[in-house]
């Protein structure tokens, strides 16, 4: 299902204007946390909140598969791994609203094309900047580069923290969760995944 968010209609402040069920819902939350919403120092908060989650969510408006609509000609023949390593990214678990902290590995193996290496981070960026499962995050990165290069391999490997281990519920902090996606030649061909594994600092 594509989900797109309510239009932004920018105030004369040039900030987007707030619903006001939307700062209503957030005044419920701080009363729910133990707070009073009408003290001095919170009653902006509601439309910091509501503006800060629209920017945490920018990725529904942003179409993923269109940051690969720019493909280029092979390079001078160009037939080895291309990687982008460490990218960081933000995201939030939609389990709990919290923060997902982490970096990405891409790597594609490329067949006629080569993209624009900043394309890259942008595919991530605009998946990342949604309600998230770490494990979906990978797969539709990998998805959506494998569909829109058809390359002879993608390989995508994601490391996080997640804030709703560290910062509450089991609390534990300094963990890191690792997700990983192989297609083509990276799944089929042990070698092919020892070389990006190599590439990428991790080890098989
Ligand atoms: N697999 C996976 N789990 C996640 C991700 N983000 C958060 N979770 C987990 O989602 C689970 C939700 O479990 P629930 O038992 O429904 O919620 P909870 O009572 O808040 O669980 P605790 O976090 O253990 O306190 C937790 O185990 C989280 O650690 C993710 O990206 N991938
Ligand atoms: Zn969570």
């Amino acid at each position: 299902m594509k989900k797109s968010p309510p239009a932004a209609i920018l105030g004369p402040d040039g900030k987007l204007e707030v619903p006001d069920d939307v700062a209503e819902a957030v005044r419920t939350l701080i009363r729910w946390a133990g707070d009073d919403p009408s003290r001095e120092g919170l009653l902006d908060t509601p439309k910091r909140v509501a503006r800060a989650w629209r920017e945490y969510c920018s990725g529904y408006g942003d179409d993923p598969a269109h940051h690969l609509s720019r493909i280029f000609e092979e390079v001078g023949g160009y037939d080895e791994i291309v990687l982008l390593k460490d990218i960081p990214f933000q995201s939030h678990c939609e389990h709990h609203m919290a923060p997902i902290i982490g970096k990405a590995h891409i790597a594609y193996l490329p067949r006629n094309h080569v993209v624009g290496i900043s394309k890259l981070a942008r595919v991530l960026h605009a998946f990342a900047r949604r309600l998230q499962v770490q494990e979906r995050l990978t797969a539709e990165v990998a998805d959506c580069i494998w569909n829109g290069l058809k390359p002879q391999g993608v390989a995508v490997v994601i490391e996080a923290s997640h804030a709703c281990m560290t910062a509450r519920g089991v609390r534990t902090p300094g963990v890191a969760m690792v997700t990983s996606r192989m297609m083509g030649v990276f799944r089929e061909d042990d070698r092919s995944r020892k070389e990006v594994l190599a590439l990428m600092g991790l080890k098989e």
